[in-house]
């Protein structure tokens, strides 16, 4: 019999499993069987998001840092039109976020948005690089390949037209391409449609209060007033879903399907380019002439938006709350093209039925903003219950002042939109009484933020993007 050379303890171990192997093989049996069967056991179905993909097992609360193999990151460029924002989430094996760090996720944003740099591509790119460098920094190094990153353009570069922000795009693909060490695919850079920022945010706000999985009554419904558009997005049921209108060829669907934790949700969404924030001005300024009812007494200036210059004159008898809304009600265009569906928001677009999915509204971007800036709720909250005409009231006692005495009111509001502020305030008023036909007393969530667990993660469409490619990897 051939002298085994003497070996080490690993050696002995080796022996012993040798000589026992028989029995070692007659325990494992079970065990082997039982895993094959449960790994066969049909999972809860596949749930593809809005794209085929991995389970969601919806938000519940910030989990323990799950060990570096269940862990997955996602960074997400919101591309702004008044400005850049860096999101980093980290995700445990079900989907939910996990800390990185102290914090839920990573967000830092900066201004201007990629549309102040829209005859320099290359400028604009660089814009991006303070955040690309952070939101690498926070990914493990093992981890960064694995890592996609996508930069979603929003409607500051809708509004620039195709050439010109393909331009910018494409700077922003070549920077990734030489800069980034993450995962990079050249379509995850591109101008989402407003439907898809819509979607996500409903994606985000129902994530993160632990509703998605529940019928579409139980969810809420999302507006998110932007600078270039507004979007709303609610879930209907199937029956009004079968009842929404065709759209003409290349025009967004009302209705998108989303699979989400097993439950399948009709989600009514609208995106309105030039009604953000910051386009309503100029649709405001447009239809004035020499000065506008809306800006504050002693101001008389100019107002850029894009490539265009409005004249901003304060009227002799400075602001008219009355004469304001007329003016909004007017760039609302509430009854042009005459409404062909059974019922419409403005600008001849369906309302989607309404319904229980709509009943909760959280309202967020400068909805919040203004209301913290005006002083009617509390900027350091990350949510805050008002009334539409909480937006009215603001407004009456803003569209009083000159803009010296409004500065010495409002601390909180910038120079730049001081002589606004009337503007904006009854703009919002009257784009959710007669834009999207709310009852002025009818109960809205402001949102900043929303808590997860024990801490707060950013109110905006970016998590749903992250969630859907986590979902799909
Ligand atoms: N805290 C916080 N504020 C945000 C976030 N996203 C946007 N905002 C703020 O909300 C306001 C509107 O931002 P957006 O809704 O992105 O609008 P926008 O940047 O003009 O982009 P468009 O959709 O292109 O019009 C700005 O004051 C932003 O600073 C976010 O994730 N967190």
């Amino acid at each position: 019999m051939k002298q085994r050379a003497a070996r080490g303890p690993a050696g002995a171990l080796a022996d012993k499993i040798h000589r026992y192997r028989g029995a070692i093989l007659l325990v494992s049996i079970p065990f082997l069987l039982v895993s094959f069967v449960l790994f066969l056991l049909p999972r809860s179905p596949a749930v593809p998001f809005l794209s085929a993909g991995r389970k969601i097992v919806p938000g519940g609360g910030g989990g323990a840092a799950a060990d570096a193999g269940s862990k997955s990151y996602a960074v997400i460029f919101d591309a702004g039109s008044s400005g850049s924002r860096v999101h980093v989430y980290c995700f445990d094996e079900n989907l939910d976020l996990l800390h990185i760090g102290v914090e839920i996720e990573l967000f830092i944003q900066k201004k201007p948005g990629l549309s102040a740099f829209a005859k320099d591509p290359q400028e604009a790119a660089n814009s991006l690089i303070p955040l690309l460098a952070k939101a690498e920094s926070v990914v493990p190094a093992e981890l960064r390949e694995k890592t996609p990153i996508r930069v979603g353009a929003t409607a500051g570069l809708r509004a620039l037209g195709a050439e010109t922000s393909e331009k910018i795009l494409q700077a922003v693909r070549d920077l990734l391409n030489s800069k980034s060490s993450l995962k990079f695919q050249p379509d995850w850079v591109s101008v989402l449609d407003g439907t898809q920022e819509g979607a996500f945010q409903w994606v985000t706000i129902n994530y993160l209060l632990g509703k998605l999985g529940k019928t579409h009554s139980d969810t809420v419904g999302v507006v998110d007033l932007g600078g270039g558009s507004v979007q709303m997005a609610y879930a209907i049921s199937e029956e009004d879903a079968a009842k929404a209108p065709k759209v003409a060829d290349g025009e967004d669907t009302y209705v998108k399907q989303l699979f989400l934790k097993g439950t399948k949700y009709y989600l009514y969404v609208h995106s309105y380019l030039h009604y953000g924030l910051l386009a309503a001005r100029a649709e405001i300024l447009k239809a004035g002439g020499d000065y506008s009812t809306c800006i504050l007494n002693g101001y008389n200036g100019k107002y850029k938006y894009g490539d265009d210059v409005y004249k901003a004159s304060a009227a002799p008898s400075g602001a008219s709350l009355s004469k304001c809304r007329s003016d909004a009600v007017k760039a609302l265009k509430v009854d042009e093209p005459v409404c062909t569906h059974m019922k419409c928001t403005f600008g001849g677009i369906w309302n989607g039925g309404g319904g229980d999915g709509q009943k909760n509204l959280f309202v967020a971007s400068f909805f919040f903003d203004r209301a913290a800036e005006a002083g009617f709720i509390d900027p350091k909250v990350p949510v805050a219950k008002v009334r539409p005409s909480d937006f009215e009231k603001a407004a009456k006692r803003a569209c009083k002042l000159n803009v010296d005495d409004a500065k010495v009111t409002y601390s909180r509001v910038s120079v730049e939109n001081l002589p606004f502020l009337c503007m904006d305030l009854v703009y919002q008023y009257t784009l959710l009484v007669d834009g999207f036909a709310l009852d002025p007393h009818q109960e809205i969530t402001l949102v900043k933020q929303v808590q997860y667990g024990d801490a707060f993660v950013e109110a905006a469409w970016p998590l749903g993007s992250a969630i859907e490619v986590a979902s799909s990897a």
